[in-house]
């Protein structure tokens, strides 16, 4: 049954994100919260409203209690506007938390970030082994597209969006926020592949433990320097060489050296820390 704007109601605006907003709702059926992420496709062409179309049916297709659930969508023509109603996530965002972490001047638990590690994972393994055989790539894995739900596990938000940004007509295609977690091989212009998610995740874990990206510059130059020299700082040394040593693994400049998400699942240190299978 089609479902309308009517069946929901808007309680607050909970920020703008690069192709448009996102907006926490309830169901007016049940009450049951929701967001919904405006996004205006009136300038796109006919070939990006169809990427846009495939890429929302994908979205429905992951279904990972790991990546944020996709409810529904709704096409309003009059504005040309798509709503994509989502699972709403009660804790709020990486990046959040990691500048509440500066801000305070405290790091992150251990046992949290190898918890965070193991679920994102777990997601991208969701994406990267679907059952037809066309993996999705996140492409845009950074902490403010990881979200929390009430018992702090992982939600990975936005996927496939970020896809359908590079269309030539987006603002989203203008520069937005410094490529921190560009892997070696986009800086060396090859192709993207899914050894580039692992690349991202690497960096993500990095930034969760030492409060910063493991490779940062003024300058694009200057961090395509220090992104292909593949030399960072060791995480800070509270933590454990365990966990270093899954982050040297992850950040590896050599894509043939670097894990895929299947053999980053087969690693000792990962393996003996996975959810047991219900
Ligand atoms: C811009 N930042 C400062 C963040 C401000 C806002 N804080 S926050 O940390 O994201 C935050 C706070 C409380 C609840 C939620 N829940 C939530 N947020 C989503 O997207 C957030 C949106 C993504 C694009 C950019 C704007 C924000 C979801 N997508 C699917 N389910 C979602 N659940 C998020």
């Amino acid at each position: 049954m089609q479902t309308t704007l009517d069946d929901y109601e808007v309680i607050e605006t909970i920020g703008t994100g690069s192709y448009g907003t996102c907006k926490k709702i309830r169901r007016r059926r049940d009450g049951l919260i929701l967001v919904w992420k405006e996004m205006d496709y009136g300038m796109m062409t006919e070939t990006e409203k169809q990427m846009l179309v495939s890429e929302v049916n994908l979205l429905r297709e992951l279904k990972s209690p790991y990546i944020v659930r996709y409810y529904d969508r709704i096409i309003d023509r009059t504005n040309t506007t798509i709503f994509i109603i989502m699972e709403y996530c009660k804790g709020g965002d990486l990046a959040t938390l990691i500048n509440k972490c500066k801000k305070e001047g405290s790091y992150l638990d251990e046992n949290f970030i190898w918890k965070i590690l193991i679920q994102v994972t777990l997601a991208l393994k969701e994406c990267h082994e679907r059952k037809n055989g066309k993996a999705v790539l996140h492409r845009d894995l950074k902490p403010a597209n990881v979200f929390l739900d009430t018992d702090k596990n992982v939600k990975l938000g936005d996927f496939g969006l970020a896809r359908v940004l590079h269309h030539e007509t987006s603002f989203a295609n203008t520069y937005v926020g410094t490529p921190f977690y560009m892997s070696p091989e986009l800086v060396n212009n090859m192709s993207y592949n899914e050894k580039s998610d692992v690349w991202s995740m690497g960096c993500m874990m990095y930034e969760l433990s030492a409060l910063r990206p493991p490779f940062v510059a003024s300058n694009q130059a200057e961090l395509n320097r220090k992104i292909r020299s593949g030399d960072f700082a060791r995480i800070p040394l509270h933590f454990s060489d365990d966990l270093n040593t899954i982050q040297n693994k992850m950040l590896q400049v050599d894509v043939s050296k670097r894990p895929s998400i299947t053999e980053l699942l087969a690693e000792p240190l990962v393996a003996s820390r996975l959810p047991m299978v219900e």
